[in-house]
């Protein structure tokens, strides 16, 4: 009887006291925190949506923040509505994140930048058959090149600043369909993957240099790009992503800067987010080595639970097909 109450306390408490004790020593890249008030938010698409939002939410942090994106109508409402709101100044640039010389004179203008947050991006559901390759190629152009440009820019200044003790930040915005391809979004998803490999290697790159590495993977967000999007949106799509509940930009605004904080390689944004982060883990630099813990204990249920959304986005898909085709006339 006591051998089986030591077996049964061997299984559940000094198990996981020895693994997470284990993990303690062995989690690397370490943890760091990086703080933002007073330190220069340089925000990629800043000017609408999630962007908006993190520009609000850095200028109330008495950060200094910069904001770029193309439409300078849309970057003056923005500073006025920040104004209005924090009585911050936030300084603008203009530029398609597309055209390198472009971007680099808006941040050599912008000066040294402690945190760069890639937040711009575009996105149209739809699929690939449907798609015109042009589209497919403007999304991978702007989503992917344009953060290649921005870091390309941004990093040289970044590195030789003047206070390296203090860490910095490359934060760039995926999304949950950066994290699991999703009906409509082969060009998207292909876009958000690609800044996960991008930062995956950049992290290893610029770790020397006390510069850290974030990505943020929101759900569908309440925003007027979001909205352009709903308005030819393939039915699955809807549903398929309906298995993630939405958010404000604001919420997801507030995810975001608790995780550059924090120094997180991985930003879920609502508890879908956390599943899919956990389910997702791969390879990628975890800092904390309780989350190690968690994803080690968890990794075996968890894709089951993959398994399970899978089995529900293969059945929606099959019923839709059934459908259309009891719909459609029948031919003779
Ligand atoms: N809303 C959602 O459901 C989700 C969004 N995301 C991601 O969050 C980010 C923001 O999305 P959201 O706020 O909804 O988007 P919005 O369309 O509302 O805003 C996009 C911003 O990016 C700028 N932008 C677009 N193209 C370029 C370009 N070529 N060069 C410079 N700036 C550009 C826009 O300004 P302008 O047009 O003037 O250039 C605008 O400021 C995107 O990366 C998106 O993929 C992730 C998950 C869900
Ligand atoms: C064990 C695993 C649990 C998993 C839960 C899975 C939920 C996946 C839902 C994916 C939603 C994709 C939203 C894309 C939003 C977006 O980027 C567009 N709106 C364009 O901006």
């Amino acid at each position: 009887m006591a051998d089986a109450y030591f077996s049964l306390f061997t299984l559940i408490v000094l198990i996981p006291l020895a693994l997470i004790a284990f993990l303690y020593f062995l989690v690397r890249p370490r943890p760091v925190k990086i703080p933002i008030k007073n330190r220069h938010v340089f925000i990629t698409g800043g000017s609408s949506g999630i962007g908006l939002a993190l520009a609000h939410h850095a200028a109330a942090q008495g950060s200094r923040v910069s904001i770029l994106a193309r439409s300078r109508n849309k970057l003056e409402e923005a500073r006025n509505a920040v104004r209005l709101a924090t009585g911050i100044d936030v300084s603008v640039f203009a530029a398609d994140v597309r055209d390198y010389d472009a971007v680099k004179r808006a941040v050599d203008e912008a000066g040294p930048i402690d945190v760069l947050l890639l937040n711009h991006g575009v996105f149209v559901a739809l699929e690939l058959e449907k798609q015109e390759l042009s589209e497919v190629k403007f999304t991978l152009d702007v989503n992917l090149m344009g953060s290649f440009n921005l870091i390309k820019a941004a990093l040289p200044a970044m590195r030789t600043r003047k206070d390296p003790q203090q860490p910095v930040s490359i934060a760039l915005v995926s999304s949950q369909a950066g994290q699991v391809g999703i009906y409509g979004y082969a060009a998207y998803s292909a876009s958000k993957f690609g800044l996960r490999g991008l930062a995956e290697a950049l992290q290893q790159e610029v770790i020397a240099d006390n510069i850290h590495v974030s990505l943020i993977f929101p759900p569908d967000t309440d925003t007027p790009g979001f909205a352009e999007e709903n308005k030819r949106k393939p039915e699955l799509t809807k549903i398929i992503a309906s298995s993630s509940g939405a958010m404000k930009p604001e919420e997801v605004a507030q995810k975001t800067f608790d995780g550059i904080k924090s120094g997180s390689f991985i930003i879920p944004c609502n508890l879908e987010g956390i599943a899919l982060s956990l389910a997702t883990a791969g390879l990628s630099p975890q800092r904390s080595f309780l989350m190690a813990t968690v994803e080690v204990l968890a990794a075996g249920i968890l894709r089951i639970a993959g398994l399970c959304f899978q089995w529900t986005w293969y059945t929606s898909i099959e019923k839709w097909h059934n459908q259309r085709k009891a719909g459609s006339p029948q031919r003779s």
